[in-house]
């Protein structure tokens, strides 16, 4: 399932934030979106997202544009993205009812049925896909731990839990470990690596170079209101055809 904006233009009240950005996700691959703080990485992973609609251009899903078809059936391509922010927003309840939320919210009345009866007959860890995704963050042996007791990077780690526990095609994420510790950012790049392996598509948007060659199989430069440079890694790394990429990665361009 490939997610693509393509040509996408987008302004808040009279502020451009894009003109003419494209980018694609396909599944199996890591896209990192690195530019200075403020150029509209967010604001792209939102469109992504579905969130909000560009002002102009297209998001397409598999070849459909998404804001030419109705509601119901946006809302069913939204399903298919998780979304993880900067901050994890986690609520008072175990590690577990956490984790299985987004999963919660798109299942079935069906499903969720089938799940309360799991339940009732004690297999309260949640559903397999839930206790894979806490085991895919280190995890799982505190699944029925209060969300509330966990540290700043396990708490992110269980809004990534609960991002790849409803088996999303393609994985956004907003500067996941920005707040975090060299060690609990080790254990999301390796669930973002895990993830690509699985066929999800990711897309980060990251400020920390290294991080995006760490992860990334394709990088993507937001300056000015565009992508300047979008290739494989290395290639952007070490022969970017932009000559303000290797500013931006010599840290030369202050904005
Ligand atoms: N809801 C909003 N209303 C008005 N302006 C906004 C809104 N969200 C973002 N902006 C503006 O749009 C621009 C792009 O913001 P965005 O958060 O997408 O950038 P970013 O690259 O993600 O920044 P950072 O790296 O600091 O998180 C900024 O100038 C920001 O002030």
């Amino acid at each position: 399932m490939t997610l693509r904006a393509t040509d996408v233009y987008h302004a808040y009240d009279d502020e451009t934030v894009f003109e003419e950005v494209s980018l694609s996700v396909s599944p199996g691959e890591v896209v990192a979106i690195i530019g200075p703080s403020g150029v509209g990485k967010s604001t792209l992973l939102r469109l992504l997202a579905l969130f909000d609609a560009p002002d102009d251009g297209s998001i397409e899903y598999d070849g459909t544009d998404v804001w030419a078809v109705g509601d119901r059936e946006r809302l069913e391509y939204r399903r298919r993205i998780g979304m993880v922010f900067q901050e994890a927003s986690l609520f008072d309840a175990s590690v577990v009812r956490n984790a299985e939320y987004g999963l919660r919210v798109r299942q079935s009345w069906t499903d969720r049925i089938r799940h309360e009866l799991a339940s009732l007959v004690g297999a309260e860890n949640g559903t397999i896909e839930v206790v894979d995704a806490l085991d895919a963050v280190g995890l799982a042996d505190k699944a029925d731990q209060d969300a509330s007791s966990l540290s700043g990077g396990e708490a992110q780690r269980v809004a990534f839990a609960r991002a790849l526990a409803y088996e999303p095609d393609v994985l956004l994420l907003d500067e996941p470990t920005s707040d975090l510790d060299p060690r609990n950012t080790a254990v999301l790049e390796e669930a973002i690596g895990n993830a690509r392996d699985r066929g999800i598509g990711v897309a980060i948007a990251t400020h920390d170079m290294h991080q995006a060659e760490r992860v990334a199989d394709r990088v993507a430069v937001l300056l000015e209101n565009e992508v300047i440079e979008v290739g494989p890694t290395e290639t952007v790394f070490e022969e970017p055809t932009d000559d303000r990429t290797q500013q931006f990665i010599d840290g030369e361009l202050i904005y």
